[in-house]
């Protein structure tokens, strides 16, 4: 009987190291996968820097196109597929604001993949330290603020207001202010609609589905696989005042969590109670 009973603690012996080794294997494969792709942007933002400086010498909204072609061909290096839906929502002659929820560093691949012409982001000043992707984004005109000071970070939203008019640029912010792989949206900061409102421009929602199914971080997660995006119809901001900016973020932040449910296949729940998603 003693006997069986050490068979038993041998064969466990034997088995687990290399199952613990294969849980660590895992973690370093999917650590391993994150910074190849952070070195790939960093790569390709490289090359994109000397395309930018040699085709408009300094910094201009039009450089994002270039950035656009670089970014779009991660995907092919990662196999992530994108099936878009409602792009004939970015037609719009002018200014809009466009909102996407966040949920990773792989969001560069879903951004460019339908971001739309003289349209630029709002960043974290910490990314500006990125290396070339912090010089290329700046050559791009991107905007950088500083989260931790907000009066500064609304002293420069209110800027771009003026520049987007008279540039006629759109501006892509993601209002959850973070990245948020959670599978649910957080709360929406509200420099997004201020902007929109003091511009009287349209917002337009986009919406990423969860990744869930291909990646995810808690479980070293990171395959290929497909992601459904979409891009709703405008929200009108004319007419509107800093009164409304709350009634604005909750109307959008309504609109995109219904659908980001309802594209990444789960029930849709109010915070509280769960309602069928349509
Ligand atoms: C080459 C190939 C590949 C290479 C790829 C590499 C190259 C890439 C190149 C190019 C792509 C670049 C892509 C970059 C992507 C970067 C992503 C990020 O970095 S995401 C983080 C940064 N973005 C944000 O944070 C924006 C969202 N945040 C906001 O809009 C906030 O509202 C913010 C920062 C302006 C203020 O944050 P608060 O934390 O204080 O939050 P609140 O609750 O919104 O505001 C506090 C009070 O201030 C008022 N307020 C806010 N904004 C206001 C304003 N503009 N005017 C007046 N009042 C305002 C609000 O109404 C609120 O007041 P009441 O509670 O309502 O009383
Ligand atoms: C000097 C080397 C540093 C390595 C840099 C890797 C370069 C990749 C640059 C791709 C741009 C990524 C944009 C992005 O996803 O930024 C994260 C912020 O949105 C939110 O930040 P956080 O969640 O609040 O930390």
């Amino acid at each position: 009987m003693e006997g069986c009973w050490l068979l038993v603690l041998g064969a466990l012996l034997l088995f687990l190291p290399p199952f613990l080794l294969l849980g660590a294997f895992g973690a370093l494969r999917f650590r391993l996968k994150i910074i190849s792709y952070c070195a790939l942007c960093l790569l390709f933002s490289a090359l994109a820097v000397p395309v930018c400086l040699l085709k408009r010498g300094g910094r201009s909204a039009d450089n994002m196109s270039v950035v656009r072609a670089f970014g779009r061909l991660m995907k092919y290096v990662y196999g992530v597929r994108f099936e878009v839906k409602g792009l004939e929502n970015f037609n719009i002659e002018g200014p809009c604001v466009v909102i996407s929820n966040h949920q990773s560093v792989l969001d560069m691949m879903g951004l460019f993949e339908i971001l739309p012409d003289r349209c630029v982001q709002i960043a974290k000043k910490e990314l500006l330290y990125a290396g070339p992707s912090g010089l290329v984004a700046y050559l791009a005109g991107v905007v950088y603020i500083n989260r931790k000071r907000t009066s500064d970070a609304k002293s420069i939203m209110a800027e771009v207001a003026q520049t987007m008019l008279k540039e006629n640029l759109k501006v892509w912010v993601y209002p959850e202010g973070t990245r948020n792989n959670s599978g649910d949206l957080l709360p929406f900061k509200k420099g997004a609609f201020h902007l929109a409102i003091q511009a009287q421009v349209p917002v337009v929602p986009v919406v990423y589905a969860s990744y869930h199914t291909f990646y995810n971080q808690a479980r070293n997660l990171f395959t290929s696989g497909k992601v459904k995006v979409e891009v709703l119809p405008r929200v009108e901001t004319e007419g509107l005042t800093g009164e409304n900016v709350s009634e604005l973020t909750e109307k959008c932040y309504t609109m995109m969590r219904k659908t980001f449910f309802q594209l990444s296949n789960k029930a849709y729940e109010t915070h509280g109670s769960v309602l069928a998603a349509q």
